[in-house]
């Protein structure tokens, strides 16, 4: 094959003010801005190999192991953008050479656990080095998928909304970099990894049309977001741990208030928030915070020294099946401590579920994207798949 192949991987990004609502669909820019943790690649990441070559007849996707189509509008404006950037430079040929697209995530697509955001940062970052495009790849990843442009860059990351009707000040910035906050963690309480049921570009549509609690959002969030910034930058907890619920909580009451309403969490995820309340209740003291996307899966924020007991409790009261073959808790190694005590349990009055929660992922805020070897390539040398379902 002629041409040039490059392999890329890019992170999820967890929203502590949530974006929700566009007031341009197609350049998908947002009503309000939002603020974000990167999430470590180690334990979550979208790889994607990007081929050209002049032997392509078409653009092709293939998404984890199935060809996908690429007249997908989104891919459509990804691939336009970054070409014309390319254009612009002005050097070589590639432009007019067909792409093999080929990406995998190690984490569930589509089931709110931001797949798209790494998915589509992954595939801009990737296109852009091997078409040597530079500048804001925010703004192109923003075509992608609107959470996307966080993912763009490391630790914790703002999306301005912008004010321009051409969204070229719609872009994304980091705050602070991967390691500003070294004791922070994360911990994903995966839920369900099936499909959602209302993707989210569909049920923010439903939600700017119909919900009247919407405009009150779209005035606090500027306060949640001012306030949010100072409490990173000062890594002060309480702060950022109360203003991430309350956000994650009115992001969902927005949803109940969109007519046909639109309902991510479950009695699970219910009780989580129960168990997170009740734990902060117990240590007088806020030391763990939840949000939730547009799934039922929790994310937690919390202090190292909080993981043991926090992980010792959700294995208490969501015990794992006896048909759980793999690992309950994945990624980053955590040393259980013993079983919570009775003294402990007398303060969380919820019940025992059983399976409810699959699994748990460790992780801490990281870097963003990374470009990889050769080797670690998803597309053989003639340009097809690796690995095919
Ligand atoms: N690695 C990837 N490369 C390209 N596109 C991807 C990738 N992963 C996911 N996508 C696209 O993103 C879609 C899923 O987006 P969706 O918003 O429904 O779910 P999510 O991103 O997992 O959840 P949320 O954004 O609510 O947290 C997929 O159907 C696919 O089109
Ligand atoms: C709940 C959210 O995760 C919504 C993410 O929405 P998407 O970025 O997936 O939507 P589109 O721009 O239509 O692709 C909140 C957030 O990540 O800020």
């Amino acid at each position: 094959m002629d041409g040039k192949c490059c392999t890329c991987r890019a992170p999820v990004n967890i929203a502590v003010i949530k974006y929700w609502g566009k007031r341009d669909e197609k350049l998908i820019l947002p009503v309000n801005s939002s603020l974000s943790a990167t999430l470590g690649m180690d334990e979550l990441h979208a790889k994607t190999s990007v081929a050209a070559s002049s032997q392509f007849k078409d653009d092709r996707i293939w998404l984890n192991g199935k060809e996908e189509s690429v007249s997908n509008p989104r891919i459509q404006n990804v691939l336009k953008e970054i070409r014309r950037r390319y254009a612009q430079k002005g050097d070589g040929d590639s432009a007019v050479m067909k792409v093999h697209i080929c990406s995998e995530n190690n984490f569930p697509t589509a089931a709110g656990l931001a797949s798209s955001a790494a998915g589509y940062a992954c595939m801009v970052y990737t296109l852009a080095r091997l078409y040597g495009v530079d500048g804001e790849l925010s703004e192109v990843a923003r075509q992608g998928s609107g959470s996307a442009c966080r993912s763009v860059y490391g630790g914790f990351v703002l999306w301005e909304k912008g004010q321009r009707s051409d969204g070229t000040d719609s872009l994304a910035k980091q705050i602070a970099p991967a390691d500003h906050w070294p004791a922070l963690r994360i911990l994903i309480l995966v839920v369900s990894d099936q499909k959602k049921q209302v993707g989210s570009t569909e049920g923010m549509q439903t939600t700017v049309a119909t919900s009247e609690l919407m405009q009150r959002r779209i005035e606090v969030v500027p306060q949640h977001t001012e306030q949010m910034i100072k409490a990173i930058k000062d890594r002060d907890f309480e702060t950022f741990a109360r203003i991430t619920m309350q956000e994650s909580n009115q992001f969902h009451a927005v949803c109940l208030d969109t007519y046909p309403p639109v309902f991510y969490l479950t009695d699970t995820s219910r009780l989580i928030i129960q168990m997170v309340h009740a734990y902060n209740t117990m240590c007088e003291k806020t030391r763990v915070a939840y949000t939730f996307d547009a799934g039922p899966n929790a994310c937690l924020y919390l202090m190292e020294e909080d993981v043991a007991r926090v992980v010792g409790l959700v294995n208490h009261f969501f015990p794992p099946g006896s048909d759980t073959s793999e690992n309950f808790v994945r990624g980053r190694p955590v040393t259980l401590l013993e079983q919570p005590s009775q003294e402990e349990l007398a303060h969380f009055q919820i019940p025992r579920s059983e399976s409810a929660i699959k699994y748990m992922i460790h992780t801490k805020v990281g870097s963003g994207p990374e470009e990889l070897n050769e080797e670690e390539s998803l597309l053989t040398s003639s340009g097809l798949p690796k690995n095919l379902l």
